[in-house]
């Protein structure tokens, strides 16, 4: 994009979020108001305030040299925290719902499961019994994989790194500098890993079989160092929520709904083509 000058957002949308976060840290330095949130920490780290806590690392491990944030920084920063945390949810959520209409046998038992997490609580939901849940672990686990709205990760090669030659593939050296492009969609669908790729099935990551995924194959939340931050944020929320819906309505196939899954090519956030289409049939208590 950077390549063709196409910008990311408009320069509407990008003034817009660009003057909040501008005004916010000036309105917080003129009257000294402090908040516990990720701008203020942004803010104390730009002026040093914040303390390494034991353990941290105090290198930059990359070797790149450290420079002062400025507005724009903070401001990419806590517009990327935005999309991160909310888009990404939002869209695996409507996959979820479109994966129990499209699969009604899945649902009957995650509401089963669900309806005893409640009643085994006095018709709470607590922390435990949502962690205790092992089927709502299964499915959201294959809706990642299918339906994961994060296609692909990028990575900059830091040292040259030869590939070791694999069958008839032949070594291939990547070079310091180079972008790679990880293909996570394509692995989450790879018939060489996954048994059936196409049809969903949360059988695969049961306590019987999950052990037999190929290491690397799955990847909804990227890896290693930069593996998603929110990550068990976000399987909470999304069990947290589907929980509650399941346990007062039943989601279901309407004429609307899409046969068969695609994605929106001119949609970023990997949202289904065509919208997400299902009908809710509030449960008999
Ligand atoms: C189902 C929901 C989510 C999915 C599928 C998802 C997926 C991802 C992926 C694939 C990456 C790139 C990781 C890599 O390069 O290895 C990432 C990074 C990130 N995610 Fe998430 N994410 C989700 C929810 C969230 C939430 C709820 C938050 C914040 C509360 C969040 C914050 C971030 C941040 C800040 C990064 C950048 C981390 C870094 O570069 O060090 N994500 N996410």
């Amino acid at each position: 994009m950077e390549v063709l000058r196409i910008p990311f957002n408009s320069t509407k949308v990008r003034n817009f979020f660009h003057n909040l976060v501008h005004d916010t840290i000036k309105e917080r330095q003129q009257k000294g108001i402090f908040r516990p949130d990720m701008l203020q920490l942004l803010m104390q780290a730009r002026e040093g305030q914040l303390k390494a806590e034991a353990g941290d690392e105090q290198e930059n491990i990359s070797g790149a040299k450290l420079k002062k944030l400025t507005d724009f920084d903070m401001t990419a920063q806590a517009v990327i925290f935005f999309f991160a945390g909310f888009d990404t949810v939002s869209t695996a959520m409507s996959y979820c719902a479109y994966a129990l209409a499209r699969h009604p046998e899945v649902q009957q038992r995650l509401q089963r499961e669900v309806d005893e997490a409640f009643e085994k609580n006095d018709g709470k939901l607590t922390y435990e019994a949502v962690q205790e849940a092992k089927y709502m672990d299964m499915f959201i686990s294959e809706v990642l994989r299918l339906y994961t709205a994060v296609p692909s990760l990028d990575r900059k090669c830091t040292k040259d790194f030869t590939i070791p030659a694999h069958g008839n593939v032949p070594a291939y050296t990547v070079r310091k500098g180079e972008n790679i492009v990880l293909p996570v969609l394509p692995l989450h669908k790879d018939p060489k890993y996954w048994d059936d790729p196409e049809t969903f099935d949360p059988e695969r990551f049961s306590e019987e079989n999950k052990h037999k995924i190929t290491p690397f194959t799955y990847m909804p939340f990227g890896v290693g160092p930069r593996i998603c931050i929110g990550n068990r944020f976000a399987l909470l929320e999304a069990k947290v929520a589907l929980a509650h819906l399941l346990r007062h309505f039943s989601i279901q196939a309407t004429s609307k709904t899409a046969p068969k899954a695609e994605f929106a090519a001119n949609d970023l956030s990997g949202a289904m083509k065509g919208g997400t289409w299902v009908g809710f049939a509030q449960r008999a208590q």
